[in-house]
């Protein structure tokens, strides 16, 4: 292991592995309408630039992770996307994952494929879930998703809370879209005992420097939930995006304040698109290519201390969609 740290203290602890840059679900914060038609079948860098590489193979991912583990010692590693559970080879790569040694392997997912193949994921090693969800009502959910069906999410979190792994939900709370949905969220959340994080909106991609129309504040979320409810303030979490508050039965919600309270002071994340080139920062578009130098160490160093030096002391936004640096 090598100490790569910066002048703030910030090392990378935590791995963000985004497995395709491909979704099944068109959500109107991460996919622009006018690349809807295309984004399932091509793979897209960002709106307008088209690339022909393709996703890392198993054994190809795993030759990442491990490399930047025996480097970082890492603590978590998190699978995201676009849409991870499209991945055609997921339960290879999660035994894969776990044979590294890892203690936590999480994912985020839409949810839509859980429900057929949540059993085999914990089977394979998946400890924990996080799952987006931005209304629990059809319409809304269509409007947020532009997608049908959302009783497939729903089941599928339902298997997964049985199963026992650990499950949050995501929602992104959108001015005049969906926060209507933030108190039937709550209630669904509470009466399946899982906690739910409300995410501000954040100026990625097509919404860059044109997210305002849509965004509801952290003071927003707290004044609709305080409307219906009473809560206390709980201690941050060193390095955690979330911050979350305690109602009066003892349920826990959080809120994702990227734009309110940005938590770039403790930020231990370093993320590997599906191409296996790292990032730094989810708000610097710099793409370090490594898979080429995964054997040298000290290109190896060398990369990760310009991919550290990438962090931001305030999230300002990126041209990038979440779909393309894997969210
Ligand atoms: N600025 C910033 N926001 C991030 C970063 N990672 C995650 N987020 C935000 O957190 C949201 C939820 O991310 P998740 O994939 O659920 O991961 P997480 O919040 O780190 O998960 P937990 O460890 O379970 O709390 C994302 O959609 C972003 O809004 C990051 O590195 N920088
Ligand atoms: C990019 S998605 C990838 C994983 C998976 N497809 C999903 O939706 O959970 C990861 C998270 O980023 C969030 N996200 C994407 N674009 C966002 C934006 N512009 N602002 C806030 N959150 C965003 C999604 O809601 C989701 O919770
Ligand atoms: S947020 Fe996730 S589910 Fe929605 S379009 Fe982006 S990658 Fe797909
Ligand atoms: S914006 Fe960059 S530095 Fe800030 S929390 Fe996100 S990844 Fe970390």
């Amino acid at each position: 292991m090598i100490e790569i740290t910066d002048i703030y203290g910030r090392a990378f602890k935590t791995l963000r592995v985004s497995l395709t840059n491909t979704c099944n679900l068109g959500c109107v914060y991460c996919v622009d309408e006018s690349d809807q038609n295309r984004f399932q079948k091509q793979d897209i860098l960002s709106s307008n630039e088209l690339i022909t590489q393709k996703a890392l193979s198993v054994d190809e991912f795993i030759e990442v992770i491990r490399s930047l583990h025996e480097i970082l010692g890492l603590e978590t590693l998190r699978l995201t996307g676009g849409e991870p559970t499209l991945y055609r080879d997921l339960v290879p790569l999660l035994k894969g994952i776990r044979g590294i040694g890892i203690s936590a392997i999480k994912m985020t997912t839409n949810g839509y494929l859980l429900s057929h193949k949540i059993e085999q994921y914990a089977e394979a090693g998946l400890t924990s879930l996080n799952i987006s969800l931005d209304a629990i009502e059809p319409e809304p959910f269509f409007q947020m998703s532009r997608r049908r069906n959302i009783q497939k999410i729903l089941e599928g979190i339902i298997r997964a809370v049985e199963l026992g792994l650990e499950v949050k939900i995501n929602c992104v709370v959108m001015k005049g879209l969906n926060e209507n949905q933030i108190i039937p969220l709550l209630n669904f959340a509470q009466r399946y005992n899982i906690r739910i994080r409300f995410l501000e909106l954040m100026q990625m991609g097509h919404l860059y420097g044109n997210f305002e129309e849509y965004f509801f504040s952290e003071q927003d979320i707290l004044d609709v939930i305080a409307a219906h409810t009473s809560f206390v303030t709980l201690p941050r979490d060193p390095s955690a995006t979330a911050k979350y508050w305690e109602l009066a039965n003892g349920y826990q919600f959080g809120i994702i304040s990227n734009e309110s309270d940005p938590f770039c002071n403790d930020c231990n994340r370093l993320r590997v698109d599906s191409y296996g080139n790292i990032y730094g920062c989810l708000s610097d578009n710099t793409s370090i290519p490594v898979h080429e130098h995964l054997n040298e160490p000290d290109i190896m160093e060398e990369k990760l201390r310009q991919a550290l030096s990438k962090k931001k002391k305030k999230f300002s936004g990126s041209t990038l969609s979440m779909l393309a640096i894997g969210g």
